[in-house]
């Protein structure tokens, strides 16, 4: 009897490519009426039309939005034979995941999603199929010629060599011998096939889920935590990548055993053959219940692992805060009982499972008893013989064991429905942010990944900003209104303005909505006069260069981190930047210099130095706007003043939002612009708000008094 295939676990890297966008900058940011293509977007003044081939696929999607921010522009699935549709559900705040609908119709919908993911691997996945033509033909042949060679055995042994002349069952078995090595070597080739293929969907699958979720909105990323996505990423691509290789085919294989050795059982003994069909009714009845409780709960112990995974991930990241506070224990438990959660329905699952598996195989065997039984009184009365009976008996089996192979299949097909949803609904979502960073959305062509964030072209002259009448609050907290009713504020192209307020007075806020991270509630950005909301978001965030409180580096060296402004940027300019940030000021000491690895997230690096490397990140992208978030914040006095002389340099000309507390970075200044209630209050020079002795006054003299 065949055993289940199994092929092994593997990953692929993603290919990223690059595309040129830097005309669309210009026509971006014209005000004459113009417009003008890229592959994703028709970019006009004052209006952001969804290219020809997204409204073909946007009409096929219910859930597309039609907000002015742009929601509705953009979808997930480029691909030109589009998926089939449904609904794609929003993750609320509150609510991060979703649960799928159950029923027939969304288990149909997943089905084919998946039958697209496994699409071009068809040829690989039927090759493997079409190796069970061979090998059941083998497994079928062998209780036939058992039970022939036990009657000509009999019949020799009792007619003292008046058989067959020459008759040697040592000579069948190895002719059978010889049909199981070549049933052996269609194995060996299915199981080899079904690996290729099985890796290289998981791998599809997951390039195409990481690039949806980094295709997402900030808001989406406020609502899911990354344990639940990195979860999703890692097992339920796994389970899915079993279900439309190695499942799929197990499952053929049990269908045409089972088809098989019941025509056998047919051709040999009708009466028998009815006998031993007895117990499959109850099976088919019992799967259906079985299969849809445990989908059900296959989701919910999905996403407790999520949970677990994201405690893991939060505490990995903070470590040495753990340490400091002594917390590994309340660490541990919080951990301990996520887990524990997520294992012990996952124990609910296996009781199930193990119920169905306990009564598919009592049915099973007893049908084989029940044969036995009943075959053995025919021959006994002479109407069966011993040699029809073996075969009959091994037929049985092969079907018995078939039918608990198909019942194993159909538990983990079921298993991997749950997880495939869990990945199509995010793979689904269509943000609420469109970004032009897509795949292709055909699975067979992921390689065509536009990394369009990389995509660098900067409009060449400064760029004015005019926040017009905003009104924003952060939809996790949406009760709370950060900026608003009515914020208003305009910078002239080239002006170094410095935005003051008191601690959570939404002075950052500013800065994410000027990058487009959040969708305005009401309101409007203008950069050189045209509405953000009407531009591709990567081009907006093209032109504007933020350094941040705290600035977030990722693992490798600190030339790649600073290479991560402009990675098209030459060695000689890297090193120029890395120079005007005063980072080669501390590399000259390290033994590897640049190529000084900085950890994961930079925590390899202080405070300071992380600052320089951002900022050096930043004076290479050369963006025309700047925004200085506490930029200097982590240096010491004479790193500042360094600093400040760089930054200086770097923001001449160029249109620069300084979010400072510092009086010295504040008098640097063209204007200051003082924010309170969610509006500004205040403008003006350094000293007209001094004389004004108002808002900005006490907050000059509460610094003073505390330093
Ligand atoms: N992702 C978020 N979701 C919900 N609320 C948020 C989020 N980020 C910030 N907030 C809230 O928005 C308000 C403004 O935050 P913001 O970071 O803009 O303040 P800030 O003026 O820069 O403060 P500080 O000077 O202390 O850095 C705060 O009340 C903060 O708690």
């Amino acid at each position: 009897m065949e055993t289940k295939d199994d092929t092994d676990r593997g990953a692929t890297t993603v290919p990223r490519m690059t595309t040129s966008s830097a005309n669309l900058v210009m026509v971006a940011l014209r005000r004459s009426p113009s417009c003008a293509h890229n592959k994703r977007f028709v970019v006009c003044d004052r209006s952001y039309v969804p290219s020809r081939s997204i409204i073909r696929r946007a009409s096929s999607s219910t859930s597309t939005t039609t907000d002015r921010n742009g929601g509705g522009n953009n979808e997930n699935d480029a691909s030109d034979s589009s998926p089939p549709s449904r609904p794609s559900p929003e993750p609320s705040p509150s609510s991060p995941s979703i649960d799928l609908p159950s029923g027939d119709d969304d288990k149909g919908f997943i089905m084919r999603r998946l039958y697209e993911i496994a699409k071009p691997e068809r040829t690989l996945i039927l090759a493997s199929a079409g190796t069970l033509a061979v090998t059941s033909s083998i497994t079928l042949l062998l209780p036939y010629a058992c039970g022939q060679v036990l009657d000509a055995a009999i019949l020799e042994a009792t007619t003292g060599g008046g058989g067959d002349e020459g008759f040697s069952p040592l000579a069948v078995s190895l002719g059978l011998f010889g049909l199981t090595g070549t049933a052996g070597l269609g194995v060996y080739a299915r199981s080899l096939m079904l690996n290729v293929a099985g890796n290289r969907i998981v791998s599809r699958i997951r390039r195409r889920l990481f690039a949806s979720i980094l295709s997402q909105d900030s808001a989406f990323f406020d609502a899911n935590k990354s344990g639940d996505l990195i979860s999703r990423l890692a097992n339920d691509s796994w389970y899915v990548r079993s279900a439309v290789t190695t499942e799929a085919v197990s499952g053929l294989r049990g269908v045409v055993m089972s088809a098989g050795s019941t025509s056998l059982l047919f051709y040999t003994s009708p009466t028998l053959a009815m006998i031993s069909l007895l117990s499959i009714p109850p099976v088919f009845l019992m799967a259906r219940v079985v299969g849809r409780r445990l989908k059900e709960r296959q989701n919910s112990v999905q996403k407790l692992h999520g949970k677990a995974t994201d405690i893991a991930e939060e505490v990995f990241g903070g470590m040495k805060t753990v340490q400091s506070f002594n917390a590994q224990g309340l660490e541990y438990d919080r951990y301990a009982t996520a887990v524990t959660a997520a294992h012990d329905k996952e124990v609910d699952v296996g009781k199930i499972k193990a119920a169905f598996d306990g009564v598919v195989h009592v049915a099973a065997n007893g049908a084989v008893l029940l044969v036995m039984g009943y075959g053995g009184t025919l021959v006994l009365a002479g109407e069966l013989s011993a040699g029809d009976l073996t075969g009959f008996l091994m037929y049985s089996l092969l079907m018995a064991g078939n039918v608990s192979s198909l019942s194993g299949t159909y538990t983990e097909v079921m298993k991997s429905i749950a997880a495939a949803g869990r990945l199509f609904e995010i793979i689904d979502r269509v943000p609420k942010i469109p970004s032009s960073f897509q795949n292709t959305g055909d699975f067979g062509s992921l390689d065509g990944i536009r990394l369009d964030p990389f995509v660098r072209g900067k409009h060449k002259g400064s760029i004015s900003i005019k926040f017009d009448g905003i009104r924003f609050a952060y939809p996790a907290r949406s009760d709370a209104l950060v900026l608003g009713p009515d914020f208003s504020l305009d910078i002239d192209a080239g002006e170094n303005i410095a935005l003051v307020g008191g601690s959570g007075s939404g002075k950052s806020t500013i800065s994410l909505l000027l990058t487009r991270l959040y969708n305005l509630d009401s309101g409007r950005i203008l950069l050189n006069g045209q509405d953000i909301a009407d531009i591709d978001p990567a081009i907006v965030r093209g032109q504007v260069g933020v350094v941040s409180q705290e600035p977030l580096l990722f693992s490798g060296s600190i030339y790649d981190n600073i290479r991560y402004g402009r990675p098209s940027a030459s060695d000689a300019e890297i090193l120029d930047a890395a120079r005007a940030a005063h980072v080669t000021h501390f590399t000259d000491a390290l033994p590897r210099g640049l190529e000084t690895q900085v950890g994961s997230r930079g925590t390899q690096l202080s405070g300071g130095q992380k600052q320089r490397v951002a900022i050096a990140r930043v004076m290479l992208k050369d963006p025309p706007i700047c925004v200085l978030d506490e930029a200097t914040s982590a240096l010491d006095a004479r790193s500042e003043y360094h600093i400040n002389q760089a930054l200086h340099a770097m923001t001449k000309g160029r249109t620069v939002i300084s979010i400072a507390h510092r009086l010295s970075t504040i008098r640097e200044a063209d204007r200051i612009a003082v924010l309170k209630g969610g509006r500004i209050v205040e403008t003006g020079t350094f000293d007209e708000l001094i004389r004004l002795k108002s808002t900005f006054h006490r907050l000059v003299e509460q610094q003073l008094t505390n330093s």
